[in-house]
């Protein structure tokens, strides 16, 4: 068990910086910014393109450090700038499902072999694996193509098998890069939709970066990022009741 029973904030990030190049190719591409989320909460993140948001979800993903400042996941600091305070490649398998904008599935494994893997890489059985592929699979709509290759689905098939795979192991903290961005209007939908399920039935604490303003109302929270720099928006639930 981890050690925090006793308090339901997921995740905490304080002043992340992160500079990338130095002199006159310097880029900052965050700014202090700073976020907390709780178990069971999903949050969207809006920005204009270059504003950083992709530095932050993966500083939170612990794939791109930040320049400084701290990285809390359920009440454990896991970075302090860039020196790791926790085996960040287990950590990241065990706790943390990551959709990126493409879907970086493994090209010569089949669509549920894909799914499967993330649990297999934790210790669970191909049997189990492959059920609970199944039903997520299913779920998301991409059963049928169980036993394709990527390269043989569509992009948006594509990337449900990779929402998929993200989900496979019930991770506490789930990060998702403009999953929708290939997906028809309601199928985006239904993948928003599917990750505020997540959170509230199973206690994960979600961030989505989206370009998609049309389902915003899924979100509990909302953050705009710009310059480098996060601010809260009106809460979700005052924004729909005006
Ligand atoms: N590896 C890198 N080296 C140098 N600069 C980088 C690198 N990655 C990102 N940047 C710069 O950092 C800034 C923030 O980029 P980032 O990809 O985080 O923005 P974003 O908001 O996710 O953009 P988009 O919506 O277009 O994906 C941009 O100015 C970008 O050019």
């Amino acid at each position: 068990m981890n050690s925090v029973e006793h308090n339901d904030t997921a995740i905490v990030a304080t002043n992340l910086t992160k500079r990338y190049g130095s002199g006159n190719t310097e880029v900052i591409a965050m700014r202090e910014a700073s976020m907390t989320v709780n178990a069971g909460e999903v949050v969207a993140l809006l920005g204009p393109s270059g504003s950083g948001k992709s530095t932050f979800l993966t500083a939170i993903g612990l794939i791109n450090p930040p320049t400084s400042g701290t990285i809390t996941i359920r009440g454990q600091m896991v970075l302090d700038g860039e020196n790791a305070q926790v085996n960040l490649r287990a950590y990241r398998r065990q706790h943390i499902g990551y959709v990126f904008q493409k879907s970086n599935l493994i090209p010569f494994l089949s669509a549920i072999e894909n799914v499967q893997i993330a649990m297999q890489l934790n210790g669970e059985s191909k049997r189990e694996s492959h059920r609970r592929a199944m039903e997520l699979m299913d779920y998301l709509g991409v059963a049928d193509r169980a036993a394709n290759l990527p390269s043989m689905l569509s992009g948006g098939q594509q990337q449900r098998v990779a929402v998929a795979r993200a989900l496979a192991n019930r991770p506490s903290v789930i990060l998702a890069d403009e999953p929708t961005a290939a997906l028809d209007g309601h199928r985006g939908r239904q993948v928003m939709e599917l990750f505020a399920k997540v959170a509230h039935e199973q206690g994960s604490a979600v961030i989505v970066v989206t370009h998609d303003h049309r389902s915003l109302d899924v979100f509990d929270t909302t953050y705009e990022m710009e310059d480098g720099v996060i601010t809260q928006s009106q809460p979700q639930h005052l924004a729909n009741s005006k």
